[in-house]
């Protein structure tokens, strides 16, 4: 488990990180999500020991990442938002490389890249060099450079930005295979669609703090809870206004056109009861449902500002 406590970092006067609490749990596939300059990079970089902190805790393992860097940096395999160049350069020279980095060399060096390479599927590219690779090989070439010495937490920063759909629908399904063989995931991203489809877990990020984290499937939950029943009824409109009035989980009750369209604050159970409760009084319904939330809509809510409308739509931003 990985917990950020408290964590702050000041660049000159800007408080680009402020009191920031986060929790990555074992497994997890985490999504990182806020607008741009909201302090992922930062973040990022403190959590892989490349940045100090002005205050704070990242826990790993029970200790003080940030009380040990050195540590940190063996507990966590990290891809940059770039790809550094590396001249005359094999594939295989370039993990040996790394390799060396961890101590891990001759035999054992070799069968640990070729099989990280094999699982990025790159194992037929091991005499190319490297800036002869297209950006998606890049990139997953960077993802078996990052766990070459078996990390616990790989930590990936905007990783699919400037890859076509293709390549980053397989980069993802490398991800997903990844976290399904154990590996704990933080993926970051300003591109809330990139994430809500990909991850167990999510941390939305503003202006420095976590304003909401949890597992994705339990915030639709709430986030539909508190969303309003839109009913429509046949006939007998007033028999159903009776009905809802004198219901206890009901709060408040709008008119649309054809529909009545109530805040209702129960369950599912005590939906059904209300639908029963409809028919018994004779009114005849032809529609009942819960209106649906989407992620896009908390994280709208959470951060709007105007600027930051490109977040809902990958597409528009990346011109596709
Ligand atoms: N070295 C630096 N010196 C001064 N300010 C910095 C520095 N690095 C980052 N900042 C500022 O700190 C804030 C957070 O930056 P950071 O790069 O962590 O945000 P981000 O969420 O990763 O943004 P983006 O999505 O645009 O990459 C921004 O306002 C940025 O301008």
């Amino acid at each position: 488990m990985l917990e950020i406590r408290d964590l702050h970092k000041v660049y000159g006067k800007y408080h680009a990180l402020n009191g920031l609490n986060m929790t990555v749990r074992d497994g997890a596939l985490y999504g990182f999500v806020g607008p741009n300059g909201a302090g992922k990079t930062t973040t990022i970089k403190i959590m892989a020991g490349l940045l100090g902190a002005d205050g704070g805790s990242v826990m790993i393992g029970g200790e003080d990442g940030l009380a040990s860097p050195a540590r940190l940096k063996k507990m966590i395999g990290y891809v940059p938002d770039f790809f550094g160049v590396y001249d005359n350069l094999t594939v295989s020279e370039y993990m040996e490389f790394f390799a060396s980095c961890y101590n891990m060399d001759g035999l054992v060096a070799r069968k640990r890249y070729t099989a990280l390479l094999e699982q990025v599927g790159l194992e037929d590219r091991l005499d190319f060099y490297v800036d002869g690779l297209s950006r998606g090989m890049k990139q997953r070439l960077c993802l078996a450079r990052a766990l070459i010495h078996d990390p616990e937490i790989l930590i990936l920063d905007e990783p699919t930005s400037g890859l076509d759909p293709r390549t980053r629908f397989e980069f993802k399904e490398i991800l997903k295979d990844l976290q399904e063989s154990g590996r704990t995931i933080f993926i970051s991203s300003h591109v809330l669609s990139e994430l809500s489809e990909l991850c167990t877990d999510i941390g939305i990020l503003d202006q420095g703090r976590l304003v909401l984290e949890g597992n994705i499937q339990d915030i639709l939950t709430r986030v539909n809870a508190s969303n309003p029943l839109v009913i429509s009824v046949y006939s007998n409109r007033e028999q159903a206004l009776n009905v809802l009035k004198s219901h206890p989980c009901v709060q408040t009750i709008s008119l649309r056109e054809n529909e009545i369209c109530v805040r209702f604050m129960g369950d599912k159970q005590d939906e059904a009861m209300l639908l029963q409760q409809l028919i018994d009084a004779e009114v005849l319904v032809n529609g009942f449902v819960r209106e649906t939330g989407s992620l896009e809509s908390v994280f709208m809510q959470l951060t709007e500002r105007e600027e930051e409308r490109s977040v809902l739509s990958y597409e528009a931003e990346s011109g596709l």
